[in-house]
């Protein structure tokens, strides 16, 4: 089984067939819409919000708000259909969550997307709970995870998820691989690679993005979409307060299984940093897209399924050439 990871992979170069790369569609679709990239904010804390779900909404991005302030999650639908955006809400496992999805029915409050979100989702909880959620939302995407394996997305799928997210561990402030020993950190696109072989519904891949080029390199392993914490932390935009440190402002970006997401330090398996501060979260995303139009064009095409099928080779740790960014 061949592991790599992001750094170890170059994507082969095809002829192009554009004059320009503004002429190139990045566009996706993902469930019942479709979006302007294949880029979704990680759904923690430090990462979204209910300001920044309504901007994604409304300029026709992917979002999926946390779960982590729970009794907002019912009058937050509510909110965004009002305005007549997409709803888009995490739950988790516990009773609490199983109530909310019928709350929601009975209410008549159909998010369009629910993503179930805990640490080990090929579980029978996990299992369980797509049943109910296809039982009382059936009109609703379900993206269910996180899963690391083939029998994980497959025993989800099985279940009724209509999509799965992938990554066990690779994410900036996890520390998952190195308190449990288990993990795809250090081989997320391999496993992503053998994850999507096995599905036969879209794949979110989650975690262990670290530059613009990563994107399309997770389209090409099977990804429809990729989650990413580190590289939206510390905009503007993104929550929790500026902090000055040696004249430099930076923004906090903790794990959802950090202490300071739980507020004790039961099972902690996620951390803390700071990231420094990046400006505004509109000029990421236009980067982002400019850099992904870029890539389609090295691949000789014109949309995202260009890089579905290109050329790549594996060159071990080569990316930077020793260079920083
Ligand atoms: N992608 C990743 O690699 C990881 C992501 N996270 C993120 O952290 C947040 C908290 O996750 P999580 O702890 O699942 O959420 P919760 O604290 O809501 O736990 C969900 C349920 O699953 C149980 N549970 C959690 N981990 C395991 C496990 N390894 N084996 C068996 N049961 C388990 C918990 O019970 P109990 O706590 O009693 O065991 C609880 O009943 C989520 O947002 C998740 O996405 C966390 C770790 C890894
Ligand atoms: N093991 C842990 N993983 C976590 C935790 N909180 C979030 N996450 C995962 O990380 C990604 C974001 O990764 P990044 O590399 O883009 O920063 C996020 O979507 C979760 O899946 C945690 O406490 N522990």
């Amino acid at each position: 089984m061949p592991v790599f990871d992001y750094e170890d992979i170059q994507l082969v170069p095809n002829k192009c067939i554009v004059n320009s790369r503004s002429e190139v569609d990045t566009s996706v679709q993902f469930g019942p819409r479709r979006f302007k990239l294949p880029v979704v904010p990680a759904n923690m804390q430090t990462i979204i919000d209910e300001p920044l779900a309504e901007w994604f909404a409304a300029n026709d991005y992917f979002y999926v708000m946390h779960r982590f302030d729970e009794e907002s999650r019912l009058p937050f639908v509510k909110k965004m259909h009002e305005k007549g955006l997409f709803a888009s809400i995490s739950v988790g496992v516990k009773p609490r969550e199983w109530a909310l999805i019928e709350e929601l029915a009975n209410a008549d409050l159909i998010p369009e997307y629910i993503t179930i979100d805990v640490a080990h989702g090929h579980a029978q909880s996990v299992i369980d709970l797509i049943h109910h959620i296809k039982k009382w939302l059936p009109e609703s995407f379900l993206i269910a995870g996180n899963v690391g394996t083939p029998e994980g997305v497959r025993e989800l799928e099985n279940a009724g998820a209509d999509a799965t997210k992938v990554g066990i561990g690779p994410g900036k402030v996890c520390i998952t691989k190195i308190k449990t020993g288990f993990g795809t950190g250090g081989w997320q696109l391999a496993a992503l690679r053998l994850c999507a072989k096995a599905a036969s519904k879209p794949i979110i891949t989650d975690g262990g993005i670290r530059t613009h080029g990563d994107i399309a390199k997770s389209v090409r392993f099977g990804a429809s979409m990729c989650m990413i914490g580190s590289l939206f932390a510390g905009h503007k935009q993104s929550p929790g307060d500026l902090i000055e440190k040696d004249g430099q402002l930076f923004k906090s970006y903790f794990g959802s299984a950090s202490e300071y997401q739980k507020g004790s330090h039961t099972n902690v398996e996620g951390k803390k940093m700071l990231v420094p501060f990046k400006g505004n979260i509109h000029d990421t995303l236009i980067e982002m897209q400019q850099d992904l139009q870029s890539s389609i064009s090295y691949a000789g095409g014109n949309t995202l399924s260009a890089l579905e099928k290109v050329d790549y080779v594996i060159v071990k740790n080569s990316i930077f050439n020793g260079d920083a960014l």
